[in-house]
């Protein structure tokens, strides 16, 4: 669907994005993470043709977005991160404005989607919070059906009700088979929706991933606070378990799957308490990235 390939844009200054590559296959949803600043909106920009690339390209279903952008641009829904309304127009007025470009009779899935994200059409654009007018740009993104929706920072604003519904709205339209581009701070919400994820980085690419690969890999930390500190010392040297940290009587384990030995090792000690968390995911990403590139291969 589509093919990021090489993109590079340096701006005055020299900030900017550089041989960013990757694909989106149909009816996936892939995820584009990264810290402020770190590229993810000049991508995003190249992808939907508003900027000219220095180097490399970007197309969508084979159409390159810059020679085509209009074309390319009828094919998708897109959310910027930052909507520039037109002055003066209510929600309604905006949102049949698009309508009335994007050519296709959408006020069923409108209405829809306006009654879930509980929002108030008619308020005047200029007086709506910042959530109001996200709303309105998720179902300007949503409203016409297409078959690939590119969204920069949807849930930015939202609150986490919302944030919630916009998750489900997004799985709804993935088992329709539409294909998802979203960017965003929050590694949760990309692992609730996401099938891969890339991050990026002062610009460049650091890796991509697949979610469910990562998932299976995600290892749960147990901490076990034993009653006494020499219990704790005994364990560490006896067990044959992987051990993350330990403070006084605290000891906090890695485990992956084979619980038994750790039980069995522990159950040989008086133990205060057990408290089980997973790790975090975008830790699993990071270490899983630290060790493909040390062999030079990155998927
Ligand atoms: N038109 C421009 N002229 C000069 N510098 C720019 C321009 N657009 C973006 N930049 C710079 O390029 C870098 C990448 O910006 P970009 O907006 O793509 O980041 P981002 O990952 O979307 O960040 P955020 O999460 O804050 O939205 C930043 O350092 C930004 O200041």
């Amino acid at each position: 669907m589509l093919v990021v390939d090489g993109l590079t844009k340096l701006f005055q200054g020299g900030k900017g994005i550089t041989d960013v590559s990757f694909t989106v296959e149909q009816g996936e949803v892939f995820g584009f993470l990264g810290p402020n600043g770190a590229g993810k909106s000049t991508t995003i920009r190249h992808i939907m043709g508003f900027m000219k690339p220095d180097r490399g390209s970007a197309a969508i279903k084979g159409l390159n977005t810059w020679e085509k952008q209009g074309a390319v641009q009828k094919l998708v829904g897109y959310l910027p991160g930052e909507i520039a309304f037109i002055e003066g127009m209510s929600g309604k007025e905006f949102l049949d404005f698009l309508a009335r470009m994007q050519r296709v009779d959408s006020s069923v899935k409108r209405e829809q989607l306006i009654n879930r994200l509980q929002f108030d059409v008619n308020t005047p654009i200029r007086k709506m919070s910042k959530g109001m007018k996200q709303k309105v740009g998720i179902v300007a993104a949503f409203m016409h059906s297409p078959e690939f929706i590119i969204l920069d920072e949807p849930t930015s604003g939202l609150d986490p009700l919302m944030q919630q519904l916009f998750i489900e709205l997004v799985l709804e339209e993935k088992a329709r088979g539409t294909t998802f581009l979203m960017s965003s701070h929050s590694f949760p919400e990309i692992e609730r929706t996401c099938d891969r994820a890339a991050i990026i980085k002062d610009g460049r690419l650091v890796a991509t991933n697949n979610i469910h690969e990562l998932q299976s890999m995600q290892r749960k930390l147990l901490v076990i606070v034993f009653e006494h500190v020499e219990d704790a010392g005994a364990f560490m040297q006896n067990g044959n378990v992987p051990i993350e940290s330990h403070d006084g009587r605290r000891v906090t384990v890695a485990v992956q799957g084979n619980y038994n030995e750790l039980i069995h090792e522990a159950a040989k000690y008086k133990v205060r308490s057990l408290d089980i968390t997973a790790q975090n995911l975008e830790d699993v990403f990071m270490q899983y990235y630290d060790r493909s590139a040390d062999k030079g291969a990155v998927s």
